[in-house]
């Protein structure tokens, strides 16, 4: 079994695979599976891996998960036929929601970390910091509103969400006038900038795919993906 079709769900045929959005979770380490469990989930969506650069084809959206972006940093920066084809879908503008280490991989630029920046795809105009909540002994969930910038068309609006940060990065500076806050929560008395949209790209740095809510991943694929299908 190819490990694409692993993941494809029982009713999956040619024809009705071809009909549905094709979401791809980067698959180098890390809480992807997780990911493609909820969007294979949704009758209109086919997930599945992406570990190599001919997994890129064909795709309509791409899930950078969380996980450690110096480990596939290191990944991505080793194969360059999949650095190639990753750089190809940002210039394509093809939609990509990073989750936490995913966020940082979707960075320009990123502070903090113990060893030097690792590979960046650089799709968004925001520096983040790294750990900015601190280790994993100190991982919360709390309840988040997201601001006025976050646009629900098709969906209905989400009032409030649990959003779980294990050593979480916060969007610590944002360079250009694009760049949407879609959401923030307050640390030690600062607000800060949690999830962040420019153009087709989308960071959080908190977890949906560790809550039981599947609210971010219909809203991703049914307001940013599924407009731009072609
Ligand atoms: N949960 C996560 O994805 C943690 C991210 C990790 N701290 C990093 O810097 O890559």
């Amino acid at each position: 079994m190819s490990s694409a079709s692993m993941f494809t769900s029982s009713s999956g045929n040619c024809d009705s695979l071809s009909a549905k959005v094709r979401i791809g979770v980067l698959a180098l380490q890390g809480a992807f599976i997780e990911h493609i469990n909820i969007l294979n989930s949704f009758d209109h969506v086919f997930s599945f891996p992406v570990k190599t650069g001919a997994d890129c084809e064909n795709i309509d959206g791409l899930v950078l998960p969380g996980g450690e972006s110096t480990t596939m940093g290191r990944l991505i920066g080793i194969d360059t036929d999949l650095k190639e084809n990753l750089e190809s879908l940002v210039a394509r503008g093809v939609p990509m929601w990073g989750t936490c280490a995913g966020m940082i991989l979707l960075s320009k630029k990123s502070h903090g970390g113990k060893f030097p920046d690792p590979y960046l795809l650089r799709a968004m105009d925001i520096e983040v910091t790294r750990n900015y909540f601190g280790p994993q002994t100190m991982s919360f969930t709390t309840t988040i509103h997201p601001t006025d910038f976050m646009k629900f068309e098709t969906t209905k609006r989400m009032e409030a969400f649990d959003a779980t940060f294990i050593r979480a990065p916060i969007a610590s500076s944002i360079g250009s006038e694009d760049v949407r806050v879609l959401a923030t929560t307050v640390h030690e008395e600062n607000e800060v900038i949690v999830a962040v949209e420019q153009g087709p790209f989308l960071g959080t740095s908190f977890h949906p795919e560790l809550t039981v809510d599947d609210s971010w991943h219909k809203w991703w694929v049914n307001e940013r993906v599924l407009p731009t299908k072609k």
